[in-house]
C-alpha cells in the first residue's frame, strides 16, 4: 500500500490487492441496457437504471484517468451493449489519446466486447480512435438459433457487422458461451468458420448470474473440460502461452492456424492471477466479478473528490479485494450465486 509520501508525490505506485495482485485491467460498462435479451444473461424483461443514476461520459472518463494514474494498462468497454449509448464515442476517442504515453504510462490497449449489432456503424470510428482488437459475441451461426438464444437480435447484422470490423482492420475474437443442448453440436462449425474468417475464438462456461426467466442455468451449464475433451478428438490442439490479460487459456487449433481459447471460471478457477475490476455506468466499482461487495466512487466524484481523494477511495476498494468468486451451479441451489445479471458489469 503506498504511503502518504508517495501519494503527494503523485500516487503512481500500481494498486496491489491483499493477495500481492496488481490491477492492470479495468472493464466499464457504459450502460446496463442492450438490443438484445440474451438467454443466459437476461430475463426477458429487465428493468433498467433511470438515466438519471448514469454517470456522463466525461465522469466515466476521469474515473478512468484516475485508475490509469494507478497503474492500469488495459481498458474494455462493455455493457449492457456498449455501442448503444448514445455518444459512446467520445469516451473511446478522449480514452484512446491515452494510449501509448511512453513505457509504464496510459494505457498500451483499449477495446471493447460487443455483441456486434452496431459494429457496422461505428467500426471505422473505433479504429480512429484507437481500438486494435474487438471481442464479438455470437453464440450460433444458425439465424434461427441465434434469435431464440438472443430473443432480439439478427444473425446477419451482427455478421454485417463483422464484415466492417473486418474491413476496419480491427482485428476479432469470438465469444461463445458454451449452452449444453443448444450450441454444443456447432462447436466445430464455429472452429472452422473462425478459421475461414480469421478469428480468433474463445468459449465461455456459463456463470451463474441473476435470476432467469426462460431456462435453469443447471439445464445449460457445459463443463468445458469435456467439449474440449472432444474437440481433440477432432482437432489438433497445442497449448499456447498466448495471453492478453484476460481470463481465457489458448490452444491452436493446427487446421486453422488460429486461436482457440476457454474461459473456465467452473472447472478451472483462475482466480489465482485476477488483475482486473469492474466499474459500472453509475460508478460502482465492484472489485470481483463473482461477489456483491462494491464501492460507491459516483459519492466520492460528486462529493468533489480532487485526484488524491479519488486515489484513496481506489486504493480503498482495492484493500477489499476479495480472493475469488463462490459460484455454484448445482440441482440443489435454486437462487444464482450472485443477484446481479452478467450485464450489469459487462461480464
Ligand atoms: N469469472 C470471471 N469471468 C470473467 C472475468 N473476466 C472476464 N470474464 C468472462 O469472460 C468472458 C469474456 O470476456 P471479454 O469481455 O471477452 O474479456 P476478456 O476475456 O478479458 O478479453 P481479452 O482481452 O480478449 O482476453 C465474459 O463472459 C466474462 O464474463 C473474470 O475476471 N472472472
Ligand atoms: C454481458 S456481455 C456485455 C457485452 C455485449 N453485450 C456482448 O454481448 O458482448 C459480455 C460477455 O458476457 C457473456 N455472458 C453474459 N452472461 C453470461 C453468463 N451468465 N455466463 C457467462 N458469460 C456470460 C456474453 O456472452 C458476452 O460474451
Ligand atoms: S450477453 Fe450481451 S448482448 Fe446478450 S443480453 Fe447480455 S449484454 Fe446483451
Ligand atoms: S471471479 Fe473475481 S477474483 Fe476471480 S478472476 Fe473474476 S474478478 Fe477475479
Amino acid at each position: 500500500m503506498p504511503d502518504a509520501t508517495s501519494r503527494a508525490a503523485g500516487g503512481r505506485e500500481p494498486l496491489v490487492d491483499p493477495f500481492g495482485r496488481a490491477i492492470t485491467y479495468l472493464r466499464v460498462s457504459v450502460t446496463d441496457r442492450c438490443d438484445f435479451r440474451c438467454q443466459y444473461c437476461m430475463a426477458e424483461n429487465m428493468t433498467f437504471l433511470p438515466k438519471a443514476e448514469l454517470l456522463t461520459l466525461e465522469e466515466l472518463d476521469r474515473l478512468c484517468a484516475a485508475f490509469i494514474r494507478r497503474g492500469v494498462r488495459k481498458i474494455r468497454i462493455t455493457g449492457g451493449e456498449p455501442l448503444v449509448r448514445r455518444g459512446v464515442m467520445s469516451l473511446f476517442d478522449s480514452l484512446g489519446g491515452r494510449l501509448g504515453q511512453g513505457p509504464g504510462q496510459g494505457l498500451s490497449e483499449l477495446t471493447v466486447t460487443t455483441n456486434g449489432s452496431q459494429l457496422a456503424r461505428h467500426a471505422d470510428d473505433l479504429f480512429r480512435a484507437g481500438v486494435r482488437r474487438i471481442n464479438v459475441s455470437i453464440d450460433t451461426l444458425d439465424a434461427e438459433k441465434f434469435r431464440r438464444i438472443t430473443r432480439w437480435g439478427r444473425l446477419e447484422q451482427v455478421l454485417d457487422g463483422l464484415a466492417a470490423a473486418k474491413a476496419a482492420g480491427l482485428a476479432v475474437k469470438i465469444n461463445t458461451v458454451a449452452l449444453k443442448g443448444t450450441n454444443d453440436d456447432e462447436a466445430d462449425r464455429l472452429i472452422a468458420w473462425c478459421g475461414e474468417e480469421g478469428f480468433d475464438l474463445v468459449f465461455i462456461e456459463t456463470m451463474p448470474m441473476g435470476e432467469l426467466d426462460s431456462v435453469a442455468r443447471v439445464d445449460q451449464y457445459l463443463p468445458l473440460s469435456m467439449l474440449r475433451a472432444d474437440l481433440s478428438r477432432r482437432w489438433t490442439l497445442t497449448d499456447s502461452d498466448y495471453q492478453t490479460g484476460g481470463p481465457a487459456r489458448y490452444v491452436t487449433v493446427a487446421e486453422t492456424g488460429r486461436r482457440l481459447g476457454f474461459i473456465t471460471p467452473m472447472t478451472h478457477n483462475f482466480c489465482e492471477s485476477c488483475n482486473r475490476v469492474r466499474l459500472t455506468c453509475t460508478g460502482t466499482l465492484y472489485m470481483c466479478l463473482g461477489q456483491e461487495d462494491a464501492a460507491d466512487l459516483r459519492a466520492v466524484l460528486r462529493d468533489g473528490a480532487d485526484d488524491a481523494a479519488l486515489d484513496l477511495a481506489l486504493e480503498e476498494a482495492i484493500a477489499r479485494k476479495p480472493k475469488g468468486h463462490d459460484f455454484v451451479i448445482d440441482r440443489r441451489r435454486k437462487t444464482p450465486s450472485v443477484n446481479r445479471h452478467m450485464s450489469v458489469t459487462g461480464g
